[in-house]
């Protein structure tokens, strides 16, 4: 699969978004959506989340590439929210991911199994 040279780093990408959402934390919720749901409060967030990965679920489940890459990029931003909302930070969980780097699932697995 070929790479857009000019798309920008995802994880960057992510690390932008997240800042938009998290300066929206005290703004109008009449005139932006994440505002909106922040002021719902953490069950609404999570239940959004919650509804968008079904979403994508079911459209990975139809063959339906486009419907999949569109729900993921809702689940994507919906679970930012949830992440700005209970204050965990990108960076947090990029340290996750890159503390796993190189190990198997499955090595892991086995770890906890014989813990
Ligand atoms: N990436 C997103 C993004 N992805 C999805 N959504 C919204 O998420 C909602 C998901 O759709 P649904 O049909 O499930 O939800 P809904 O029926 O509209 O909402 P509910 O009544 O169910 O809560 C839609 O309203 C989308 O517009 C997003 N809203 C905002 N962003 C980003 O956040 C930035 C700030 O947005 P505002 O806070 O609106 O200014 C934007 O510039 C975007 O970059």
């Amino acid at each position: 699969m070929t790479k857009d040279k000019a798309a920008p780093d995802s994880a960057l990408m992510l690390d932008e978004l997240y800042e938009v959402i998290a300066a929206r934390r005290n703004a109008d919720p009449e005139s932006s959506y994440t505002a909106k749901l922040f002021a719902k409060g953490e069950t609404k967030i999570a239940q959004k989340l919650g509804e968008e990965a079904v979403e994508t679920v079911i459209a990975a489940l139809k063959e339906d590439r486009q419907a999949l890459a569109a729900e993921s990029a809702d689940l994507l931003y919906h679970l930012l929210v949830l992440w700005a909302e209970k204050g965990v930070t990108p960076d947090e969980v990029w340290a996750k991911l890159r503390e796993r780097k190189g190990t198997s699932g499955l090595a892991e697995k086995e770890a906890r199994s014989t813990e």
